[in-house]
């Protein structure tokens, strides 16, 4: 079974990288991609081929479609003619909806929607599929094995897609963005800045293994790092009264938002 992978930039390269190592041989995939230096260096990483976008579809059985939202249109243009109804295209893309991917594609052609995100690039990616109109529990089942080699595969209705691309594909770069805070704060706090780093991610590390581990609530574990009248409560307070938790409802409404907008075309 041949697997296309047409734009491999970051989430790509995560997919071929998952794909292969998780035991597919490389002269089972194809790439498509339109920077010719990016082509080069994946072939040479990975020994893939890198072919015509038509070219894939047409020696494929599986389409990963891998461009970012505003490209999908031109690129479904252009593989269209070369599709054909038994495909499965696997689409990546936020605001991306199956129905905008089945209304460029031949009938008969299934689509699956995924929202991945970028720890896909380690093997601790969590994936959320959603199936098109004419796909089943067999193109479902085909969706989940490509991506369970990037992580984690979880189903929903695809009405709630764009919540999942605020929660979990949005939601790396939250952490990051918590993470780049503490290490700041490390620094005025007279930290050397390697130091600071390692602290902090030792520190993520650390609780989401004992979130993973403990199958705790997040609650109990954060109850158990506060000692009465101690350091932690003093840090929390003055998280509640800089409205985190009400920031952070606005933030994942902000980005599921955007996805609608994305979904209704949308671009910049
Ligand atoms: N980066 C992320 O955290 C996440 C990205 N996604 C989705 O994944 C998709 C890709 O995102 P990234 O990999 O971050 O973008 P990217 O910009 O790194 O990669 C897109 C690649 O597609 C190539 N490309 C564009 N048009 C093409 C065409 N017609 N034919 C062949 N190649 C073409 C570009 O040259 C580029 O290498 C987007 O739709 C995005 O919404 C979804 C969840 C998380
Ligand atoms: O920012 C974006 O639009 C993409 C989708 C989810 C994560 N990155």
């Amino acid at each position: 079974m041949t697997v296309a992978i047409l734009g491999a930039g970051v989430m790509g390269e995560a997919l071929l990288s998952g794909i292969v190592q998780g035991g597919r041989p490389v002269s089972d995939v194809l790439v498509a991609e339109k920077r010719p230096d990016r082509a080069a260096e994946l072939t040479e990483r990975y020994g893939v081929d890198v072919v015509g976008n038509a070219e894939a579809v047409k020696r494929a059985d599986t389409v990963l479609l891998v461009v970012k939202p505003q490209d999908m249109g031109p690129l479904l243009d252009d593989v269209a003619a070369s599709a054909r109804p038994g495909q499965l295209f696997v689409s990546l893309a936020a605001g991306i909806t199956t129905a905008f991917v089945e209304a460029r594609l031949p009938d008969g052609v299934a689509v699956v929607r995924v929202m991945p995100n970028t720890p896909a690039l380690v093997g601790e990616g969590m994936s959320v599929i959603s199936p098109g109109s004419h796909s089943g529990e067999e193109q479902l089942r085909e969706a989940e094995e490509l991506l369970r080699s990037t992580g984690r595969v979880a189903r929903v209705p695809e009405k709630l897609q764009d919540a999942v691309t605020a929660v979990s594909g949005s939601g790396p770069a939250y952490v990051f963005y918590v993470v780049e805070s503490m290490i700041e704060a490390g620094v005025h706090l007279g930290l050397p800045r390697a130091t600071a780093t390692e602290l902090v991610v030792q520190t993520l590390v650390g609780s989401a293994k004992l979130l993973r581990e403990t199958g705790q609530h997040p609650t109990v574990l954060r109850e158990g790092v506060t000692s009465p009248g101690g350091t932690t409560a003093a840090a929390l307070r003055q998280l509640e009264e800089g409205r985190v938790r009400a920031d952070f409802l606005a933030a994942l409404e902000a980005a599921r938002d955007r996805s609608r907008a994305l979904s209704s075309g949308e671009s910049v």
